[in-house]
């Protein structure tokens, strides 16, 4: 499990190993740009091909470490002084006002001084031509939006990392990435490796920042978990090792052991979501998958998975009366878990269907598609929301629970999420390219798993019968949630690895589950 924090936490974080636990600043801010300087030297000699050809003659790789006023930059001076140490021509640019420099960072220009290093305050002489920059101008300092010098400085680092081909190494955070939102603040430098210190920064793995900040690398520096458990964390992530709490398999079982999930999907001309739930729910792991549907879908859904059970319905038979829907409280009944919404459709008689089914679960439940859309457009059925429940929305569908423009919701996706899952004590699950997982008690999970195969027709009803699947494995919602999200992205990065990331379709994603969870 790794642990996300956002740039006000890390502060604290700082602070508390300062002042409480005593290690000095000077000691993290050498320990932080020895990270850099040893992840630029693995890039010249490893990741660069041209690079590691001139490496026998370190002399003519040619380094720019550019430099803000605050800490950050402090770090930076070290990195120039490291790289200069090993023998590369190092040259540090000092940018801003110098009278607002930090502690920190006069300290360090007085070392690498006494040490020869070459540092520069002129903008004319970043025009260079470097194979690797070293971005130091902005961390978790980073407090507003960037305009004027900076600005330029930034824009003209860019180009000229274009220009010249460099590889752009972020100390921290790429500059212009909001440590908490991912947000652009005015201009960011785009890296192709960010060495960030002691926990992941959530707006690193969030988009826009996650695209800026390139291969994320965790340095350990010095801070302790003691100090994270002190100040808290923003957001959990889960990682292949987390993979090992997957319940295991009782050797003993039968298909009642391994739960039964009723999946009340589809509607007339429209079956697809439905087999994908199901089949996904199946291939995780699920004993029993019953498939409730509309009489036009039960020969289609037979052929497709002749393992799953198909019970039908007429939709002219739902009505505002009450006995019309109580074929669904004795399917209900029956179920271990149930999945409810995708392929539904949007006709009158949906939301008598969707408040029977809310009102008579009381087994764990994912709500998804048309089931939120059902929700929005009738707001008086989250009176029926409960722990038990998962929500599903993608950041359309969420916007419509919300009432709120998906820009809206963007602005702060974590607290969004959040405050989501608090008010109606649900788990929610917000499918974003970063997707993000609350559950009642106010725990985040942000996945980062996954790639660009997974947006295609068909994704979300796969990881709506993941869940499922999971849940009828033991699983509770909020874990199953977290788990179901993290296993879909990894089916769609072993998916892309075989039919590319244009080519896979919704039925690959849920045979490659079959081997991950
Ligand atoms: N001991 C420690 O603390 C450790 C810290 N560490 C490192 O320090 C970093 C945090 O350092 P930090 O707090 O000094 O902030 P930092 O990111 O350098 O930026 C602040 C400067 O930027 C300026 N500024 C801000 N926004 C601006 C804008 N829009 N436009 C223009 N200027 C703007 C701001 O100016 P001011 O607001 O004062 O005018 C100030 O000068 C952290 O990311 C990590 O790399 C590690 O070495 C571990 C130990
Ligand atoms: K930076």
């Amino acid at each position: 499990m790794r642990y996300f924090v956002t740039g006000k936490q890390m502060k604290q974080i700082d602070q508390d190993t300062i002042e409480r636990i005593g290690i000095p600043s000077l000691v993290l801010v050498e320990r932080a740009g020895l990270a850099v300087a040893d992840a630029v030297e693995e890039i010249i000699t490893s990741g660069h091909p041209d690079l590691s050809a001139r490496d026998k003659n370190k002399k003519n790789v040619r380094i720019l470490i550019a430099c803000g006023t605050g800490n950050n930059g402090a770090d930076g001076i070290v990195v120039g002084r490291i790289l200069h140490g090993r023998g590369y021509e190092a040259v540090v640019f000092l940018g801003g006002n110098p009278e607002h420099e930090t502690e920190e960072h006069r300290r360090q220009q007085k070392i690498a001084e006494a040490l020869g290093v070459t540092m520069m305050r002129k903008t004319e002489d970043l025009s260079g031509n470097w194979d690797v920059i070293v971005d130091a101008v902005f961390g978790i300092g980073l407090a507003r939006e960037i305009t004027g010098e900076w600005k330029n400085i930034l824009e003209q680092l860019s180009e000229i990392a274009k220009r010249d081909g460099a590889k752009v190494v972020a100390t921290d955070t790429p500059s212009g990435i909001h440590s908490q939102t991912g947000h652009v603040m005015g201009t960011a430098l785009r890296a192709d490796l960010t060495v960030t210190f002691g926990y992941g920064k959530t707006g690193l793995f969030l988009y826009p920042g996650r695209n800026y900040a390139g291969k994320v690398r965790v340095a350990d520096v010095g801070f302790s978990d003691v100090s994270l458990e002190r100040v808290g964390w923003d957001c959990k992530s889960l990682e292949e090792s987390d993979l090992a709490d997957l319940p295991v398999r009782q050797s003993d079982g039968n298909k009642g052991t391994f739960g039964k999930v009723l999946v009340i999907a589809g509607s007339r001309g429209m079956s697809g979501a439905a087999y994908f739930s199901a089949l996904s729910a199946y291939r995780t792991g699920a004993g029993l998958v019953k498939v409730l549907t509309v009489s036009e879908n039960r020969a289609v859904i037979q052929t497709q998975l002749p393992e799953a059970v198909v019970s039908v319905y007429d939709p002219d038979q739902i009505t505002a009366e009450e006995h019309s829907t109580d074929f669904l409280r004795e399917a209900c009944d029956w179920a271990d878990v149930i999945v409810l919404g995708p392929g539904l459709g949007q006709e009158p008689y949906v939301e008598y269907l969707v408040e029977a089914v809310l009102e008579h679960a009381y087994v764990p439940m994912v709500l998804d598609a048309d089931g939120l859309n059902t929700v929005a457009s009738h707001p008086y059925l989250t009176r029926y929301f409960t722990e038990n429940i998962i929500l599903t929305p993608h950041m359309g569908e969420m916007a419509r629970l919300c009432s709120c423009p998906i820009s809206e919701l963007r602005e702060d996706p974590v607290q969004t999420v959040k405050a989501y899952s608090s008010r109606y004590g649900v788990t929610c699950v917000m499918k974003d390219a970063s997707t993000l997982i609350a559950d009642k008690d106010g725990t985040v999970w942000l996945n980062t798993s996954g790639c660009s195969a997974m947006a295609k027709g068909g994704s979300g009803d796969v990881l709506t019968g993941i869940i499922a699947g999971l849940l009828a494995r033991g699983m509770d919602c909020d874990r199953a949630s977290a788990f179901g999200v993290y296993l879909h992205g990894l089916a769609g990065e072993s998916g892309s690895a075989k039919f590319g990331e244009n080519g896979v379709l919704a039925s690959n994603l849920a045979d490659e589950i079959a081997k991950l969870a």
